[in-house]
């Protein structure tokens, strides 16, 4: 059994995102190590952090951390809260002129004051390793080359590591974001899956979810999704990162939770995710993935055979 899946007695067997992130991160070191003598450099990834949201700067000290630790270049850009759109917009178009940078990542989300779809499309699509650029979005649709973005493709990745081939599987998305939803449904079209994008206005949810084969759970909605919705042998993809009041664990104290009420869907399916633990740690090794991808593409070469499978 792969190390990414942890079985439990009686219970889903856990698709284990920390362990699976591992293997990725090592995937894309591999790559690293390929590309750099080509390269006659290692690749870069330069992200922009603005404003102070404390969940935001500990993802983006933990993609720092990443980079360098799989032999990356690592660029950091941290500004203020009332960092104009215009400044953003800038400091975005000087990493495109620069020929040593080959991933541009600005963390979401940006202050309310700044029109977030004016600077991701300021992105350098060839440097766009979020995958949020229109012309990223349009590569997939069409099917074309290109770079997807990173937290379908670890949803797309834990999924065969459980089942193998997709082909023919039930997939339902609940939540139609452009990070999440509608590049995950795509991602799963392309592995021959038959896909229903669900969102708040779907009738019936709970009846949608029951056909699913694989379901997954893109909504900000803490535990929405109970164990009645799940069909027996379903494999459970939890995206959300929800953090709730946990007075059991003492005053003020808080816990993190899925939108899936986890102790429920274990119970009928065959594969879950966990929160923490689960499809969040594989965003950060699908970037990395895509910053050696970048840089293989930007310099005319072929993807390292490391990072080309996956
Ligand atoms: N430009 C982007 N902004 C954001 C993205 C993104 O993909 N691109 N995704 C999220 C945040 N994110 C990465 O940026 C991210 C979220 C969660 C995790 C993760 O490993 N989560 C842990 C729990 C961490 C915690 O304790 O809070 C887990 O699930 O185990 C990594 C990256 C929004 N913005």
């Amino acid at each position: 059994m792969s190390d990414a899946i942890k079985s439990v007695d009686g219970a889903a067997s856990l698709l284990d995102g920390k362990a699976a992130a591992a293997l990725i991160d090592s995937r894309a070191q591999a790559g690293v190590e390929a590309l750099s003598g080509p390269l006659g450099r290692a690749p870069c990834l330069a992200v922009v952090l603005v404003g102070e949201d404390p969940a935001s700067h500990v993802y983006v000290r933990n993609k720092v951390k990443r980079t360098e630790a799989s032999g990356m270049r690592s660029i950091e850009i941290k500004k203020p809260a009332d960092l104009s759109e215009d400044a953003l917009v800038a400091i975005v178009e000087d990493l495109n002129a620069d020929p040593g940078v080959d991933g541009i990542l600005v963390q979401m989300p940006l202050p309310d004051h700044i029109d977030s779809r004016r600077v991701i499309e300021t992105i350098d699509p060839d440097k766009d390793v979020d995958g949020l650029t229109a012309a990223s979005a349009g590569r997939l649709v069409q099917g074309a080359p290109g770079l997807r973005p990173c937290t379908p493709s670890g949803c797309v990745w834990l999924a065969r590591e459980a089942l193998g081939d997709l082909s023919g599987l039930h997939v339902v998305v609940i939540g139609r974001s452009i990070l999440v939803g509608k590049p995950a449904g795509l991602l799963f079209l392309e592995q021959n899956c038959t896909v229903t994008l669900a969102h708040s206005r779907t009738k019936d949810l709970p009846g949608l979810c029951a056909s699913a084969d694989i379901l997954v759970a893109a909504v900000g909605r803490p535990e929405m999704v109970k164990g009645e919705w799940i069909k027996p042998g379903a494999t459970v993809l939890d995206v959300g990162i929800n953090r709730i009041d946990a007075p059991e664990r003492g005053e003020g104290k808080t816990r993190l939770v899925g939108d899936v009420n986890f102790e429920q869907a274990a119970q009928k399916a065959a594969f879950i995710t966990p929160v923490p633990g689960g499809v969040g740690p594989m965003t950060i090794g699908f970037l990395l993935v895509n910053t050696v991808r970048a840089a293989a593409a930007r310099a005319g070469l072929d993807y390292p055979a490391a990072v080309a499978d996956l």
